[in-house]
């Protein structure tokens, strides 16, 4: 059987978030409901993920937080400059302080294709071991799961899936298009895109396209 996972979805706070998305909606205000629709899009899917049995958010922004928490989500609230390892190590600590035995994750907030079956079939092929998801280019990385009761050790940023390769994950070897679909750069959304966009992120693009058209949930 397959072991539930706890799944630790960090978000930086919105307006500094995405700098690399920057332009593709403007003005600043777009951009951060933008950064919001993509991570709205990843908990939703990650919450329909039979595998992920809890699914919380660590930030520091207070508008995502009252955002999550307002749809039901757990989050919790990090330091606003210990960088993306410190808030994982941190959300970590407070599921295995609560759970001991806890099989805890870490899934990236920017896969607005994500697909449920895709994250179930990551963490089923991960079984028991510390696995990882590369991201489409094979550099970096989408999901790490720990061991169940062993610490996160979380080593995102750049060529993180070597580093987290050399620290005995291991690499996961299915298609999982949609989980390796990560959005950093304009032509990302589009292969996203193309891939199917949750309901967050493709309303903001048509509304980027149509402006007149009607707002939708974000
Ligand atoms: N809680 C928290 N999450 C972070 C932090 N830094 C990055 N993240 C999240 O980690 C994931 C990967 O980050 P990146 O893809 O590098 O995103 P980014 O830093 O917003 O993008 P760029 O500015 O374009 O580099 C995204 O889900 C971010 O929201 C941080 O300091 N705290
Ligand atoms: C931080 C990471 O994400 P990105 O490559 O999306 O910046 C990573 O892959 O470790």
């Amino acid at each position: 059987m397959t072991p539930g996972v706890q799944l630790l979805v960090p978000i930086k706070p919105l307006h500094l978030a995405k700098t690399r998305l920057r332009g593709v909606s403007e003005p600043e205000e777009r951009h951060s409901e933008l950064v919001a629709a993509l991570a709205s899009d990843t908990v939703v899917a990650a919450i329909s993920a039979t595998h992920a049995v809890e699914v919380v958010v660590v930030t520091s922004d207070a508008e995502l937080a009252a955002r999550f928490r307002g749809r039901g989500v757990e989050v919790l609230d990090d330091s606003p400059v210990a960088g993306l390892n410190a808030a994982l190590r941190y959300g970590d600590q407070v599921l295995r302080r609560r759970n001991p035995e806890a099989r805890v994750g870490a899934l990236q907030a920017d896969l607005p294709a994500l697909r449920p079956a895709d994250l179930d079939t990551a963490i089923s092929e991960a079984g028991t071991d510390r696995a990882f998801c590369s991201d489409g280019q094979g550099t970096g990385t989408t999901l790490l799961l720990a061991r169940r009761g062993s610490a996160l050790r979380p080593e995102f940023g750049p060529e993180s899936a070597r580093a987290h390769r050399n620290g005995g994950a291991r690499e996961l070897r299915a298609p999982l298009e949609s989980l390796r679909r990560d959005v950093d750069l304009p032509a990302d959304l589009e292969a996203a895109a193309a891939l199917g966009l949750g309901a967050h992120t493709s309303t903001h693009v048509r509304e980027a396209e149509s402006p007149e058209s009607v707002r939708g949930p974000v």
